[in-house]
């Protein structure tokens, strides 16, 4: 169920404005702007380093920021230390108390707030079925399994009925399988309940998979901040292109701009792309895999792009194939078909040619900041 309100019903609930956090000479957030609405949840995505970890640390008052302003639920909370947001975090590591078993652990911050044992029992009690571990409440911490201390942990930034819940990277130890197990119980739990979380990742289909909106973030800024179908189908630079999800990229230059439509030479064939770039502009040609064909698409030639190469690869992921183009310097000629297409292709060395239609195209300055 989802209870997020519709946007335009209620103001910024998180509302970070301006924020820049800098180490030496080391700026690790430049002027940062990042919002999130009450009830939704959001991913912070980039890779190592951009300053996802200090952002939300930031937001926990773990962190203080060199200038700018945070507030959260009305509140300005910029200056406030840790214990008087009212925000839990859930970590990596899940930094529970070895030496406490799982009710303590989830009572912990109960205790911390001057509830006794008798106050705790029905808050931790709920906490525990929220998370399915009701049974294990008098188990020590070391004789649970990772996914158990994960959901220890949620639990117990849960049961102080956080106004924000901040998540720094909670899945990453766990196995591939049990770590999506893990994403589709928490944006469950975390919908059913109404909880406003910002997670902190650095894989993109987690992203992609657990949040409302993705907020891309490259070097202590953030690149673009939509819904994941938004980053997907509209990346807003060539970083995110690159980020979120795979993609066919071509170096070319621009030959001729006729109103919206450019032509552009790439090394691999000339092509025909929407776009508002002078002739003789450097630029990063990306088109999605599942858009292109091993062959001309359907419609009318005018209307599709086509360039040649040699096969190089086929990779049967089961669900689908990719089929990969020899390319030189750092394009990469890729297309994706649906299930185990390769039967009945060439083989490596043959010709293939990738089809796909123009306005599938998305052209970006050649230049981009790593
Ligand atoms: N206490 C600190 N002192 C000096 N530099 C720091 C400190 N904390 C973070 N940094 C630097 O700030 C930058 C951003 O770090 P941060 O942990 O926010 O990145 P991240 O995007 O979360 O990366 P990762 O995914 O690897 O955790 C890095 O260059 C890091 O070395």
């Amino acid at each position: 169920m989802n209870t997020r309100p519709p946007q335009g019903e209620c103001g910024m609930y998180l509302d970070v404005k301006g924020i820049t956090k800098s180490y030496r000479d080391n700026t690790v957030l430049d002027k940062l702007d990042f919002s999130v609405l009450k009830g939704e949840l959001v991913s912070l995505l980039g890779p190592s380093g951009c300053g996802k970890t200090t952002l939300l640390r930031m937001v926990a008052g773990l962190v203080s920021a060199d200038s700018g302003t945070i507030r959260l639920a009305e509140r300005e909370v910029t200056t406030l230390p840790a214990h008087r947001r009212n925000v839990s975090v859930v970590f990596q590591n899940y930094a529970l108390f070895p030496h406490l078993n799982v009710r303590e652990n989830v009572g912990f911050g109960l205790s911390a707030r001057g509830m006794t044992k008798a106050q705790q029992k029905v808050p931790v009690e709920e906490a525990l079925a929220l998370v399915r571990m009701e049974q294990y409440a008098d188990r020590p911490i070391s004789a649970l399994s990772g996914g158990q201390q994960q959901r220890v942990a949620v639990a117990r930034a849960l049961v102080v009925a956080p106004d924000l819940l901040l998540l720094d990277e909670p899945f990453s130890a766990l196995d591939r399988k049990l770590r999506e197990t893990m994403q589709v119980e928490l944006k469950a739990l975390l919908r059913s309940r109404g909880i406003t979380a910002v997670f902190v990742t650095h894989d993109q289909e987690e992203a992609l998979a657990v949040s409302d909106r993705i907020a891309v973030m490259n070097a202590g800024r953030i690149e673009q901040y939509g819904g994941p179908m938004d980053l997907y189908s509209k990346p807003a630079t060539s970083f995110v292109l690159d980020f979120v999800g795979m993609s066919m990229r071509l170096a070319g230059t621009v030959k001729s701009a006729e109103g919206r439509l450019l032509r552009i030479s790439t090394a691999y064939g000339d092509i025909t792309a929407p776009g508002n770039f002078i002739a003789g502009a450097r630029v990063l040609v990306g088109v999605r895999p599942e858009l292109i064909s091993p062959g001309l698409p359907q419609g009318s030639p005018e209307a599709t792009n086509r360039v040649t190469a040699t096969l190089s690869d086929v990779m049967c992921l089961g669900a689908k194939t990719l089929i990969y183009g020899a390319a030189s310097g750092d394009d990469c000629l890729v297309c994706e078909e649906s299930g185990a297409y390769a039967i009945g292709l060439p083989s490596a060395g043959s010709p293939v040619t990738f089809g796909w239609r123009v306005e599938d195209t998305l052209v970006y300055p050649a230049e981009h900041r790593q």
